[in-house]
């Protein structure tokens, strides 16, 4: 059933960037005030999965795409149990979203969950001015009655940076559990939850794997407590360089040869693990169409990508670390950033991007099946 929705409201609403840009719009979703780091994301479908994505914790994102909403809210799209932006922007809310699977309007969504928005601003203008000044706090403020813009740009400088931001335990299970294989198991494997995505573990469970998702704080014991094929680090909000149970957790498992596999945030610990250094993109890439080469194969994918942090390691060289030597597997092709590393002497590698493409083109899905490869090798 579908429900109809006033798409922008007339309540008066101001987004306040942290160097002194302000946009007047309309409020969009709850009425209220936010904080958070403002982000764009370029993907023109796919705004539940962005919305539920753990992480978006603390970012305000942007949409670039012009109308939003559209086809309302289903319940089998999310990611996690909730929202977890710290607020949304969108130009043109949808006025009566449309789809078979809907069940209630995307602004209703927002409301019920209490997600500070703001609509009816030129949101091309505010992506621009992202681009060439980076991403910075960011306050959204709505209702009737707002403070000077004075005080609203005082409150937006007093929020907290992303960068040094310490966020996984605050997003991840507090509880380990079991997503069961689809079909005959094969292999089970240990998942560290740093801000897992639902589709993440499904698309190990469509091969047969047994995923064993663990809270943020596990152990190297308690990884190997569930007796793992292999071991996976998953995508996550915060700056990668707090990271560092998450990293010795990561050295214990390559110490001990398992097969390893990271995506995103888990490809930052894995840099770590090696001895890289993480720092902060400009702007960083969010969105469903981000172009990848695999430099292992030489083949170009198109890709979904959430991320504002990135591994700085050397493109063309082989690495000596700890662990053996290290390649750089994959690289964005708009601007060379580090996409992959693989170990060349353990079996470990990890993605900056998002295989399990949720939303987003599956040309990656392959990496899952390198994943069982490693696992299929170890036995062998
Ligand atoms: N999606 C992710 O895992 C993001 C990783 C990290 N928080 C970043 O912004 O780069």
């Amino acid at each position: 059933m579908t429900t109809s929705t006033r798409g922008a409201t007339k309540v008066p609403a101001v987004l306040v960037l942290e160097d002194g840009r302000i946009f007047r719009g309309r409020a969009y979703g709850a009425v209220g005030v936010t904080f958070g780091e403002a982000v764009f994301s370029t993907g023109m479908t796919g705004y539940q999965e962005t919305l539920t994505d753990p992480s978006y914790h603390r970012q305000v994102v942007v949409m670039t795409a012009p109308h939003v909403g559209n086809t309302g809210v289903n319940d089998e799209d999310p990611e996690s149990k909730r929202i977890w932006v710290a607020g949304y922007v969108v130009r043109d809310p949808a006025r009566v979203p449309s789809n078979w699977r809907s069940r209630r309007s995307l602004d209703d969504e927002l409301r019920h969950q209490g997600v500070v928005g703001i609509s009816s601003i030129d949101t091309r203008a505010l992506t621009r001015h992202l681009r060439e000044r980076g991403a910075m706090r960011v306050g959204i403020f709505s209702g009737n009655a707002l403070p000077d813009e004075g005080t609203m740009l005082a409150e937006v400088r007093q929020a907290p940076e992303m960068k040094g931001a310490d966020l996984s335990a605050e997003v991840a299970t507090k509880e380990a559990y079991v997503v069961p294989a689809i079909g005959a198991k094969k292999f089970t494997v240990a998942a560290v939850d740093l801000g897992i995505k639902g589709m993440t573990p499904h698309r190990m469970a469509e091969r047969g794997i047994e995923v064993h998702v663990l809270p943020a704080t596990a152990t190297a014991e308690d990884v190997y407590a569930v007796n793992p094929d292999g071991v996976f680090f998953s995508n996550g909000p915060g700056d990668p360089a707090t990271a560092d149970h998450p990293v010795s957790v990561m050295q214990a498992v390559l110490e001990r040869g398992t097969p390893l596999f990271g995506i995103c945030f888990g490809n930052q610990i894995l840099g770590r693990a090696l001895g890289f250094g993480t720092y902060k993109l400009k702007y960083g890439h969010r969105g469903i169409n981000q172009p990848v080469q695999d430099r292992t194969t030489g083949k170009v994918e198109v890709t979904a990508h959430n991320h504002g942090f990135a591994v700085d390691a050397p493109l063309d060289q082989v690495s000596e670390t700890p662990f053996g030597r290290a390649e750089v597997s994959h690289v964005c092709l708009n601007d060379n950033v580090v996409e992959g590393l693989q170990l060349l002497d353990r079996p470990a590698f990890s993605v900056q991007y998002h295989p399990e493409a949720a939303a987003g083109p599956h040309d990656a899905a392959y990496l899952f099946d390198r994943f069982v490869s490693l696992m299929e090798g170890q036995r062998a």
